[in-house]
């Protein structure tokens, strides 16, 4: 950890609040505005008429230079109103907001253009609340424009655009400020693809040097951006950490809440994080050594106790999980691209019906992979008793990994693909890393079947 001096403050927050009044009809607003004061002008104790909800309460946060935080929670959870609070734009019932430099925000719709006003006056009205001159503008207008990619609307107003237009032009400007702090609000949910990806490549370079404060609900965004997440939960924090744990506690409990909905009881358990077991160095395929590209992938031992954590149903549990090689052996030491078999072993608790045994191999952020479940591959259903011990076999090839860990969730649930139960979800349960690799760019290579070059024509 840096000292104070070292890494400043960009936003600080401290014990912040925002309250609404809710009014059950209209005219008790009306009441509110009116009869409290009469009451306290003939000295009488005023009534209140309507019910107060806090949004967000007594919630404290310190982000410094450089972070990326990601604030995740369900809808309704504060974070839209969290945002607003650190940009300003609302003011806190209770509690302070410091910041330090330009904050440069995208907003829930609506928020930061006037509608009559044409894109091109909006880039300048914009443009000039954060700070910059006419001269600055005009000199970005050009690069603003071609960002937004909106066309000849640029001249109409911007009550005509589409959801999508409005926020290409609102992320246009947004990155064309010098923006110290960018505060980004589900912004890249509306436009398509290309753009979101556009935008998503400005944002790991503005990462580089800039604070990004970041509301998805798209949890492989989150991962892949941003290193630390703050959970929200009806207003106040839940959990404040590395991006992939806090993630990964919150799908949990996502589902322990979905099924909860359907009347099943689904626990989540936290497990302490140990160490996973190193194999022998002297484990050794000879194999490898006759493959031309290395990208030698070193496997942990299944460990029960050994992992990131746990939920579930408890119906059946997953006891064990191996990678084996071609051969059939439980895999030490493995090379991308060869074949291998995923071996969940689950011990059944109660009758079950239904049973789909599935995995996700993901990168040292969580992002997910690739993954698998037997439900698409069987058509009967698989049903299980007390007792009972299955084996689901995965056979795959193994993708070429850039250097770096990597671990497999696996799961056991029952159901259907889209209704399910988990009744065993471990996360990170078996674990390994890339200890070499040729591969540089991108979060997985697979094995080229064949690579040539032809030269179709000679010009002598
Ligand atoms: N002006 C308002 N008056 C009354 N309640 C409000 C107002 N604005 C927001 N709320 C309430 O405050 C709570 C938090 O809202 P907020 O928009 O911050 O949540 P959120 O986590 O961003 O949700 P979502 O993911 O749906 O965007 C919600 O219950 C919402 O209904």
């Amino acid at each position: 950890m840096c000292s104070d001096s070292v890494k400043q403050t960009a936003v600080e927050v401290h014990g912040l609040g925002k309250r609404y009044e809710i009014y059950a009809a209209p005219q008790d607003r009306l009441k509110q505005m009116v009869l409290p004061r009469l009451s306290r002008l003939v000295g009488r104790e005023p009534k209140e008429y309507f019910r107060e909800f806090w949004a967000l309460r007594d919630v404290n946060l310190h982000v410094d230079i450089g972070e990326t935080v990601a604030i995740i929670g369900q809808n309704g959870s504060g974070k839209s109103t969290f945002l607003q609070l650190v940009c300003g734009t609302l003011s806190p019932t209770q509690g302070e907001v410091q910041r330090r430099g330009r904050i440069a925000a995208l907003l829930e719709l609506g928020a930061g253009f006037n509608p009559e006003f044409t894109g091109e006056e909006n880039v300048y009205l914009s443009g000039m609340l954060y700070g910059l001159t006419e001269a600055q503008l005009k000199e970005r207008y050009k690069s603003i424009i071609e960002f937004a990619e909106i066309g000849d609307f640029v001249s109409q107003p911007v009550k005509t655009y589409s959801s999508g237009m409005y926020v290409r032009l609102a992320f246009a400007i947004a990155a064309h400020v010098d923006a110290d702090v960018l505060v980004v609000d589900e912004a890249l949910s509306v436009g398509d693809v290309r753009f979101t990806q556009k935008c998503m490549r400005f944002l790991r370079e503005f990462q580089k040097t800039g604070t990004l404060l970041f509301v998805s609900h798209d949890v492989g965004a989150v991962t892949s951006l941003c290193s630390r997440a703050v959970w929200l939960d009806r207003g106040s924090v839940r959990l404040d950490g590395p991006a992939k744990e806090v993630v990964e506690a919150y799908l949990a409990e996502q589902h322990v809440l979905d099924r909860k909905a359907q009347g099943v009881t689904v626990t989540a358990a936290k497990a302490e994080r140990a160490r996973a077991k190193m194999v022998a160095a002297d484990v050794v395929d000879p194999r490898l050594e006759q493959l031309r590209q290395a990208n030698h992938i070193r496997v942990f031992e299944f460990d029960p106790d050994a992992h990131a954590g746990e939920f579930g149903a408890g119906g059946a549990r997953v006891v064990d999980v191996s990678l084996m090689d071609s051969d059939g052996h439980k895999a030490q030491l493995l090379q991308g691209g060869e074949l291998v078999t995923l071996e969940l072993k689950i011990e059944v608790n109660s009758p079950l019906s239904g049973l789909i045994f599935g995995f996700y191999l993901k990168d040292r952020l969580g992002q997910r992979l690739f993954g698998d479940n037997t439900h698409l591959a069987y058509e009967d259903v698989v049903d299980g008793e007390p007792h009972d011990v299955f084996r689901a076999m995965f056979q795959f090839r193994m993708p070429i990994l850039p250097v770096g860990a990597y671990s497999i969730d696996a799961a056991v649930a029952s159901g259907t693909q889209e209704d399910h139960t988990q009744h065993h979800w471990i996360h990170d349960a078996l674990q390994f890393r890339a200890v070499d690799s040729t591969m540089r760019h991108g979060l997985i290579g697979i094995p080229m079947l064949q690579i040539s070059v032809e030269k179709e024509r000679s010009v002598a």
